[in-house]
């Protein structure tokens, strides 16, 4: 469905080299990405700032040409067939709308229909789904400029999908939205993805919304891809443990071990203890901690992507 082979792009910036002058340098913000992605994947694509996301779903959906290497989308060179392309995918760019300012949002709608020369049954079906999806009846005759950031951002996902497109391109689809609208705009894309029809490309900040979307991950920086694969790679290969966090009636012994495990946090006045599960199962530390001290409540903690992810963006 996707298919990038050393796609490179380099932008030509000038710098200051002394007083007045200034000089030229490349800047390479993709450098050589390898990746096929299947037809009904949903993939994350993460990074850091500058990272080189943006420039990457720039040169997928055509608006930008690439440097070096080889890309196609539906089969499709995404510039020179770059209106065949419009038709087969669909694009959400969170800071940019595609929507008319000073339409009610209904109409925008009725205006796609036209551009993408949509058959109205099909049309009407789509939107109707969309509108019991995401909600959308309170707002569908309000001017657009007139909607907030989450009634704005699901009406540009129903304006991406109303022609049925094969790919949907989503750049931080939930950046600036309240925790309700994120909830329900994961839960729309995690239906949609879930029917297998959709293809879904997303990059985004909030990894809360690759955890509860994506079965792939892919982490660009520096134009690079460094980490292609499941959350639960990313997790293995950086070593990454479940904590037991237990709440004490008294402070641990000083010279406390607990075997295949290691003290990591002492908080609460040494009420509230978190051991790092190295090489041990989660019951033997706690048949092992309960047996050696009072213990008022335990829970279990599983390892947290923003942790991982953070070494993976500052390791060198
Ligand atoms: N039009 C341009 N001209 C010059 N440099 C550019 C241009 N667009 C992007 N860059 C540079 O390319 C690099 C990658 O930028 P890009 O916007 O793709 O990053 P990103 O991963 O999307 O970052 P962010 O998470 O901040 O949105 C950056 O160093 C950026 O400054």
């Amino acid at each position: 469905m996707i298919k990038m082979q050393d796609l490179q792009k380099h932008f030509t910036v000038r710098v200051k080299a002394g007083r007045l002058r200034r000089k030229k340098r490349t800047v390479a913000a993709v450098d050589g990405v390898n990746l096929t992605i299947e037809r009904g994947e949903m993939v994350g694509y993460i990074g850091p700032n500058g990272a080189g996301k943006s420039t990457t779903l720039k040169m997928l959906t055509g608006v930008l040409t690439p440097s070096a290497g080889e890309v196609s989308v539906c089969g499709l060179a995404p510039v020179p067939q770059r209106t065949k392309l419009a038709l087969r995918i669909g694009v959400v760019f969170g800071q940019r709308s595609q929507l008319w300012w000073d339409l009610p949002l209904h109409e925008s709608f009725e205006l796609l229909r036209h551009i993408y020369r949509v058959p109205a049954a099909e049309h009407a079906a789509r939107l109707r789904r969309c509108r019991s999806l995401l909600d959308l009846d309170e707002f569908l005759d309000t001017p657009v400029r007139q909607l907030s950031l989450g009634q704005r951002m699901r009406g540009e996902l129903t304006a991406a999908l109303l022609h049925g497109p094969e790919v949907l391109f989503l750049d931080e689809p939930t950046i600036g939205l309240d925790v309700v609208s994120k909830q329900a705009v994961r839960a729309f894309l995690a239906e949609l993805g879930a029917t297998g029809d959709v293809t879904l490309v997303l990059t985004t900040h909030d990894l809360a919304d690759i955890e509860r979307l994506c079965e792939r991950l892919v982490v660009i920086d520096h134009g690079r891809v460094v980490h292609d694969g499941s959350i639960e790679a990313l997790h293995a290969r950086y070593g990454s443990r479940r904590s037991l966090v237990a709440d004490l009636e008294q402070p641990l012994p000083a010279d406390f071990a607990l075997p295949g495990t290691v003290l990591t946090a002492v908080t609460a006045n040494g009420h509230r203890v978190t051991f790092s599960l190295e090489s041990t199962t989660a019951a033997a530390a706690v048949a092992g901690l309960v047996a050696a001290v009072p213990v008022r409540d335990l829970s279990l903690l599983e390892p947290d992507i923003e942790d991982v992810v953070a070494r993976l963006y500052t390791s060198p």
